[in-house]
């Protein structure tokens, strides 16, 4: 059992290095099976538990996998995959596990999907992902809680998502990269994660147009190979960075964050905060005083859901009424109850939150019910008196790397325990 123990009242100071993303690195991994010959070697790699779990993962169906942590570099060499099943007991520890499904299809195939994990933030469905597949070409068949995909070569389709998932639309473009023919994804997802997985898959030989636009175009090419490739950097890190410099009063320098923060630095600036672009550096500074705040997430360029937990701790630290309406997932709020514990007064209504502040955050014990709720708490802590401990520091670290280390370098009175339970 990992937990978080911190000690708030600590400004953070100085300079904070940014990982590489976990939504771009966990593609990446799925993406590096497609390549039948080689080894793929994927740099600024985020030393996360679901970084692991898809190490743990491409094992299982027969990859030989390298993870050299303290050079953050990946080795992945798929050309012995020869399992076609995601085992369970892996699988349900992350969401990524179901973007492994394209390249085992291409390579055995079929696909055999004993569960997908992930974030429990209400229904996270998947059909998506499965109607394409069927759209392509491929036989999908449930039994309870196992999918199995089957398929003799894919042909390229029309697609349509209802909503531009994520992972629904990185793995479409996998399926669809060594498909016959041409295939177009429509309401395709913008995030900058799935277009650097079309870079990586670009410079392995996929053809892909139209990334970033909403309309991708994609014509299958017989095979792919294995490259080089540099993830890049984690914008949510990076907020959730910003944001602990907004909530203690601190000023730091964010380093590999290459891309700027978007509506993220927006809001944060219209609560106070001040961001300046040095370069390649973005130096964020607070003087800690904060202006309330209206969030309504959205797919990107909106508001990144997976910030919408850590602002609602910045917002419960601001003098007034914040509104917070959470677009994207129907079960995102439990982090409300925690924070409340510590003394804050959010009020929740369906898929809507009013947070009142500002009240003082007292530290007690709370729970990480998801990745981002934990980080959220971690936030809370180091703006409350006393102690927060917070329990599961499994869920932070799926997501965030090293967190307590590169948190104690600025400053921060926080420590990373194991214990027995
Ligand atoms: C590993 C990864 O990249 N995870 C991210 C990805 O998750 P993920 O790719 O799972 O999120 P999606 O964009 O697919 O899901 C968003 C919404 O669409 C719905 N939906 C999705 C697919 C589908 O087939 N049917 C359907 O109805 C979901 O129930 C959810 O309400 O994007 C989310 C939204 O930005 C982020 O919070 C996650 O951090
Ligand atoms: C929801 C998240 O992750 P996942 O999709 O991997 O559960 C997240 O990163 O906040």
């Amino acid at each position: 059992m990992v937990r978080y123990r911190v000690r708030g009242g600590n400004a953070l100071r100085g300079t904070a290095f940014i990982q590489g993303a976990k939504n771009a690195v966990l593609p990446m991994i799925g993406a590096a099976l497609l390549a039948p010959k080689g080894r793929t070697v994927l740099r600024n790699v985020p030393i996360i538990e679901d970084v692991r779990r898809a190490v743990e993962l491409a094992e299982a169906v027969g990859a030989y996998v390298e993870l050299h942590e303290s050079e953050r570099t990946l080795v992945i060499d798929a050309s012995r995959v020869d399992s076609p099943v995601l085992p369970a007991e892996i699988a349900r520890r992350f969401r990524g596990s179901v973007l492994f499904t394209p390249a085992l299809l291409h390579r055995l195939g079929e696909a055999v999907v004993e569960g997908v994990g992930g974030c429990n933030l209400g229904s996270r469905n998947l059909d998506f992902h499965y109607l394409g597949y069927k759209r392509l070409g491929a036989i999908v068949d449930e039994e309870e809680t196992v999918i199995h995909v089957k398929a003799s070569g894919l042909t390229g389709a029309t697609l349509y998502l209802d909503t531009p998932s994520h992972t629904g639309t990185e793995n479409l473009i996998m399926a669809a990269a060594l498909a016959k023919g041409t295939t177009v994804i429509e309401n395709a997802a913008l995030e900058p994660e799935v277009l650097d997985v079309i870079d990586m898959l670009t410079k392995m030989g996929a053809r892909i147009s139209g990334g970033g636009t909403g309309f991708i175009t994609v014509e299958g090419v017989d095979e792919l190979h294995a490259v080089e490739h540099t993830v890049m950097p984690d914008r949510l890190d990076a907020g959730v960075f910003a944001m602990a410099a907004a909530i203690t009063g601190g000023e730091l320098s964010l380093v590999g964050t290459g891309l700027d923060l978007g509506v993220v630095r927006y809001k944060l600036e219209q609560m106070g905060v001040e961001f300046a672009r040095q370069g390649a550096v973005l130096h964020v500074r607070s003087e800690g005083k904060l202006r309330p705040i209206n969030i309504i997430t959205d797919t990107y360029p909106g508001f990144a859901t997976d910030l919408q937990s850590p602002m609602m701790t910045v917002a419960a630290l601001a003098d007034g009424t914040s509104y917070i309406h959470e677009r994207i997932f129907d079960g995102r709020f439990a982090l409300a109850g925690e924070l409340n514990k510590m003394g804050a007064n959010v009020e929740v209504d369906g898929s809507r939150a009013v947070v009142r502040g500002r009240t003082p955050l007292t530290g007690t014990q709370v729970t990480a019910h998801d990745l981002r709720s934990g980080i959220a708490l971690v936030l809370a802590g180091l703006a409350a008196e006393g102690e927060t401990v917070i329990d599961s520091g499994y869920l932070i670290d799926r997501g965030h790397a090293h967190l307590a280390a590169r948190m104690r370098a600025l400053g921060a009175d926080i420590t990373r325990e194991i214990s027995e339970r």
